[in-house]
């Protein structure tokens, strides 16, 4: 195989696994070439856990091969995951960006709404990227409006996921509807409304934090059995 570079992960029901970034794709016999997203749906928690860490490490590695501050070819920096520069010295580790997600309420009802590149018919919660000098809770305050011109209150911290196309790391919010009308922005939502919670439309993946916090939100205000994160 053409292998460009190869990371040592770790293990995996005992046996190490190691990730080979090929320079091309090449016909494997027995094998067939698969996307990340595909694969979320067709694997187990762990298996797909396992499939976003190197999937992230690669991704990482080959946008870092060269210093942003001197151009110089990077290296791996032994028993640490970084890449470090010979030159400048500077390090590069792993790049995360934390992105919040919010379901946005009104009693019974939840607020969601779709992108032009969601499939067919599919509602989801509000997310979006943390800017530098905000605080989370601020990014959910901005992006609701943002999105659907809609204010609220109460942003409360749920739990977390990590969502490795490429690197966000979710941070899950409720919050509560607090005014005005909704008015979708331009591009980036093709739709959005509030829904019963009796007569939801078609739901994001069930492995998503965006599935998590709807099911967690009716099942508390339906008294059903509560849902588990898969992460
Ligand atoms: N796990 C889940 O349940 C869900 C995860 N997500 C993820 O949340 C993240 C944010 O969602 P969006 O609504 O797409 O974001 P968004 O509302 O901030 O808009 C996306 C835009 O942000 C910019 N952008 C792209 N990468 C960026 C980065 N690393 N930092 C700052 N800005 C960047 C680009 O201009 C892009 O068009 C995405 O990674 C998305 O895949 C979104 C919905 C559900
Ligand atoms: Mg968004
Ligand atoms: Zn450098």
């Amino acid at each position: 195989m053409p292998v460009l570079v190869e990371h040592v992960l770790g293990s995996f029901d005992g046996e190490p696994v190691r990730l080979l970034e090929l320079e091309r794709p090449v016909e494997l016999m027995g094998c067939s070439w698969q996307t990340l997203r595909q694969l979320m749906l067709e694997s187990d928690v762990e298996t797909f856990k396992l499939l976003g860490y190197a999937s992230q490490i690669g991704t990482w590695a080959r946008q870092h091969r060269f210093c942003g501050s001197c151009g110089a070819l990077m290296e791996l920096l032994p028993g640490e995951r970084a890449m470090h520069c010979p030159r400048c010295e500077v390090q590069h580790y792993p790049r995360l960006s934390p992105s919040m997600i919010v379901l946005v309420t009104r009693g019974d009802e939840v607020l969601l709404a779709r992108s032009p590149h969601f499939a067919s018919g599919v509602y989801s919660t509000l997310a979006g990227f943390v800017e530098p000098g905000e605080t989370v809770e601020q990014c959910v305050v901005r992006e609701v409006r943002e999105e659907v011109g809609v204010e609220i209150r109460n942003p409360r911290y749920i739990a977390s996921q990590s969502w490795p196309f490429p690197h966000s790391l979710m941070l899950g919010f409720h919050a509560e509807y607090a005014g005005g009308e909704i008015v979708p922005q331009p591009e980036e939502i093709e739709d959005a409304r509030w829904f019963a919670l009796t007569d939801l439309p078609t739901l994001p993946s069930t492995y998503s934090i965006a599935r998590y916090l709807i099911e967690l939100y009716r099942a508390q205000r339906l008294g059903l059995g509560e849902p588990s994160l898969p992460s």
